[in-house]
């Protein structure tokens, strides 16, 4: 088994990336391996696919953040030779908080990768795009969409940048006004503030949308939250990052394999982070479609 680890020099904080080869080069002395840094965005997903295609059995290590994570995995989604491996060094790591009995550390120590456990995963996909975690429109997926517009100004970091985003959000109109198709049942249009489709449990910096969710268990975790006022979103705040809304009135909690939201404009999908306008999006659950590799502790 090669390994390869693709590591985002930009994730997380600066300089990690230098440290990050040495402690390779000291834990995978003597096994078959090589370090990949990442020169732009989907840039990994290209390598990835660069070295799967050789048919050669390799574990890729996901080096970075959350965005890091979904380029490869749609790198390694479609080869049966390559598995995924993830090294959280990011800022957010969302994805890895669904492992409960592991903490970040357990992911960072690199010698725990010496002896590992094979996880299945499903994973969502949508108009050619995958998503290994979360997906999702509305409230949450136009921040993203805007801190990429705020990050262009001058002066701005990321941080900022987000909170700018949400400000900007909050102030505009939070509502959006489409009708759902759930494997096949329909739901009339209504107004709601967002609608996640989840393979797995964590996003945005720790929020909890669906506890329950099991990434293999063949099945999308839907959320819708209806249109609510801005003092009540506030007051939900807490309860939504505890994952403690689901008994709410205005809250759905479904699983399904499919899910199309219908409207008649263009909404921002959000699929692990990366967004793009889609017209009617349609995502559908993939089938233990990934081998992830965890460390055994
Ligand atoms: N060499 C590079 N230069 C600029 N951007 C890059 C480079 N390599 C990757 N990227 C982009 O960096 C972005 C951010 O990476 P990532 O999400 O992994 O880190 P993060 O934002 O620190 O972590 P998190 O998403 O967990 O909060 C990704 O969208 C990726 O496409």
């Amino acid at each position: 088994m090669k390994h390869v680890f693709i590591i985002n020099p930009t994730a997380g904080k600066s300089n990690q990336s230098k440290e990050l080869s040495e402690q390779i080069k000291i834990a995978f002395d003597g096994y078959d391996y090589i370090i990949e840094l990442t020169k732009e965005e989907y840039h990994a997903t290209e390598l990835v696919k660069q070295y799967a295609n050789t048919g050669e059995d390799i574990c890729f290590y996901a080096c970075g953040g959350d965005g890091t994570l979904n380029e490869v995995v749609n790198g390694v989604y479609g080869y049966p030779n390559a598995k995924l491996a993830i090294v959280p060094i990011g800022t957010g790591n969302d994805f890895i908080k669904y492992f409960s009995d592991y903490t970040i550390d357990d992911f960072l120590k690199l010698k725990n990768y010496h002896e590992t456990i094979d996880v299945p995963s499903d994973l969502l996909t949508c108009n050619g795009r995958i998503c290994l975690n979360i997906a999702s429109v509305g409230f949450d997926a136009n921040v993203v969409q805007k801190v990429e517009r705020f990050k262009r100004l001058p002066f701005v970091n990321g941080k900022v940048a987000y909170l700018l985003s949400v400000f900007n959000c909050f102030l505009s109109s939070m509502k959006f006004h489409h009708s759902l198709v759930i494997d096949g049942e329909t739901i009339p249009a209504k107004d709601y503030i967002f609608i996640v489709a989840a393979n797995a449990t964590y996003y945005g910096g720790g929020f909890n949308p669906t506890p329950s969710a099991t990434i293999d268990d063949g099945l999308i975790d839907v959320l819708t939250i209806n249109a609510l006022s801005r003092l009540r979103v506030v007051s939900l705040i807490s309860k939504y990052k505890a994952g403690k809304h689901l008994d709410y009135d205005f809250v759905t909690h479904k699983q399904c394999k499919k899910i199309q939201i219908l409207g008649d404009k263009e909404i921002i999908l959000n699929m692990d982070g990366e967004v793009t306008p889609e017209m009617n999006p349609e995502i559908t659950l993939l089938s233990k479609a990934i081998t992830l590799v965890l460390p055994k502790k």
